[in-house]
């Protein structure tokens, strides 16, 4: 079983506050990945922005289409989310989990249409190793546009198919998507069932809320799940949480 799990920026920093680290909510899915990284053939972590890596993009203008030719931009933007990379794998370490980062900006690129290629032989080549190779959003090269932003949902649709994912998680502040009630819808199967509920996220965010990640998710071969921090050991170990989108 290989499964690629994203912990959304909205879990693992607190989104309201520039540069912040939610130190408990890391260590606890930290924890949660530490008990079940032995029962799983590979793992992919992938962790996004959240209070790190929008507000910079945001400032230099730079989105997913729109990009920038400014050095100190893209420094700026790489940094912040190579810093959060390193507090991500801080916490994955003190849990005896075998995480190495893997920065996307010295692998992916897009090209003059926008379309995505990130090269994986080497994800995979970690996988089996025995590693969990751990990804972030982050800038990349885009021809054309200078450097462009990649979410950590992108990531997680290349990666999947990329590694031939069994399962395909993410983690965010949400125990799944919601309906008009706040309810959890429990499985997705197509995006005009639920587009007149699917907002934008309510922090500052360049790429997109949960829209975006149930129509990627739903262009996926694999199923997907979106869940919270609460159900990250549920679904490692199999079980079904949150929503399913298929
Ligand atoms: N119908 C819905 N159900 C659940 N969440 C929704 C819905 N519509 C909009 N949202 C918003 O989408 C957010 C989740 O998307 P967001 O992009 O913030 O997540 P994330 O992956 O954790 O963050 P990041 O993109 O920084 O990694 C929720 O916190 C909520 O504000
Ligand atoms: C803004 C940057 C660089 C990160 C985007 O990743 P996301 O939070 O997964 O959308």
């Amino acid at each position: 079983m290989t499964v690629v799990l994203k912990l959304g920026g909205s879990v693992v920093t607190e989104k309201d506050r520039k540069e912040t680290v939610d130190g408990e909510s890391l260590d606890a899915a930290a924890a949660a990945i530490g008990d079940a990284v032995n029962d799983v053939d590979g793992l992919v972590v992938v962790h996004g922005g959240g209070s790190f890596g929008h507000p910079n993009a945001a400032a230099y203008g730079v989105s997913t289409t729109e990009g920038t030719h400014d050095t100190e931009g893209v420094l700026a933007i790489h940094g912040a989310m190579k810093t959060l990379n390193t507090f991500v794998l801080r916490r994955l370490r003190e849990h005896d989990v075998p995480a190495v980062p893997v920065h996307p900006l010295s692998a992916a690129s897009r090209d003059t249409g926008g379309e995505l290629t990130l090269p994986v032989q080497q994800v995979r080549t970690l996988l089996g190793e025995g590693f969990v190779p751990v990804l972030h959003g982050d800038v990349i090269a885009h021809a054309g546009e200078g450097v462009t932003v990649v979410s950590g949902d992108e990531l997680v649709v290349e990666l999947a198919q990329g590694v031939d994912a069994d399962r395909v998680g993410l983690c965010s502040a949400v125990p799944g998507v919601l309906d008009e009630n706040d309810d959890v819808i429990p499985r997705i199967d197509a995006y005009e069932d639920v587009a007149n509920v699917l907002g934008a996220s309510d922090a500052t965010d360049v790429t997109g809320g949960m829209a975006g990640k149930v129509r990627a998710l739903l262009d996926l071969d694999v199923e997907a799940s979106i869940f919270d921090l609460g159900s990250v050991g549920p679904f490692l170990a199999g079980e079904p949480v949150g929503t399913t989108i298929d």
